[in-house]
């Protein structure tokens, strides 16, 4: 019998947030983006990732207000970019962003990345949104064990979310572990590793054995993680199958064999040594 995941996850304040989004990540604002969004809420996906840094906001925005589906079934995620960060600004980047969005309270709002010196005022700007109402959630992105550490040593609200680089070569056991032991829902950025592991032996073999594409086995190895997935396509078809992961179910050795994987290589940087 397969082990039945539900559509979303409960985050530590109540919030339910879906195990599967979109994300947007160098998909062109307009046409593109609109044309994404739409497509990937005509074939379920109720959550999108955004920021401001990928420029594209009022597209996410346009794409979820002409699907019809209620505003209040859809997730919204945006970030505070590294340069706005710092409480003032933070307030004012939000209301920026909410402004693009045009979708009225948001529903998670991110720190993209943990600025040095400047995070902790951030995050006292995101409680004030989150306490206002003006987000459902406030979370983190990019943050290692010691972000949080101090983070919550700071603050009063604990993050609900943090979105990190995860995937069968970057598998965050330690901060994973961390996160589920502090009810912080973890979330994976370039689930796929931008494709380049798609034609990997391990994964083509669990592949063929349960009917499905080398990118569905990853995602389905991320739910079974307990971890919310996001990965971007600009193609229906792609952005179709990426969605198809509900109805089958890795063994036990499978989801070894693919954590085995893990070599602790990033496609993206390092949060420890990046230059803000
Ligand atoms: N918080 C952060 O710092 C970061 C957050 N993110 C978020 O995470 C999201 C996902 O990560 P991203 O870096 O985009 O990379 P992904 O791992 O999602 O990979 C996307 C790439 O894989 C291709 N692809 C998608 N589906 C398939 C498929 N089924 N088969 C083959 N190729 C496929 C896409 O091409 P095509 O579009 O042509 O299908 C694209 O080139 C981002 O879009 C963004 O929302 C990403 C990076 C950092
Ligand atoms: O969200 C993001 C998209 O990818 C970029 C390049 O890896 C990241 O820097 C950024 O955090």
């Amino acid at each position: 019998m397969i082990r039945e995941i539900t559509d979303t996850t409960i985050l530590h304040n109540g919030v339910h947030m879906p195990w599967l989004g979109l994300g947007v990540y160098k998909v062109m604002e307009g046409e593109e983006v609109v044309q994404a969004v739409a497509a990937a809420l005509r074939h379920g996906y109720r959550s999108i990732d955004t920021a401001s840094l990928y420029q594209n906001e009022g597209g996410v925005g346009q794409g979820v207000r002409e699907s019809g589906i209620n505003r209040n079934e859809v997730f919204i995620t945006t970030k505070v970019w590294n340069t706005d960060q710092g409480y003032d600004k933070t307030l004012r980047a939000f209301e920026e962003s909410r402004r693009k969005l045009d979708c009225g309270p948001l529903d998670l709002y991110l720190i993209h990345w943990p600025v040095k010196g400047k995070y902790r005022e951030t995050w006292r700007a995101m409680e004030r949104l989150y306490e206002e109402g003006q987000t459902r959630a406030i979370g983190v992105s990019n943050f290692n064990i010691h972000h949080l550490k101090d983070l919550m040593q700071h603050s009063r609200i604990k993050p609900m979310v943090n979105q990190v680089e995860y995937h069968p070569r970057l598998t965050q056991k330690e901060l994973h572990h961390f996160c589920r032991e502090n009810h912080i829902q973890l979330e994976a950025w370039s689930p796929l590793m931008r494709g380049r592991l798609l034609d990997h032996e391990v994964l083509t073999r669990i592949a063929r054995i349960h009917g499905k594409t080398p990118a569905q086995i990853i995602l389905r190895w991320d739910l079974q993680h307990g971890i919310v997935t996001i990965p971007k396509s600009v193609r229906e078809d792609r952005i179709k199958a990426n969605a198809d992961i509900f109805d089958f179910e890795l063994s036990q050795e499978e989801m070894t064999q693919i954590n085995d994987l893990n070599r602790g290589q990033r496609v993206g940087q390092d949060p420890d040594n990046f230059h803000f």
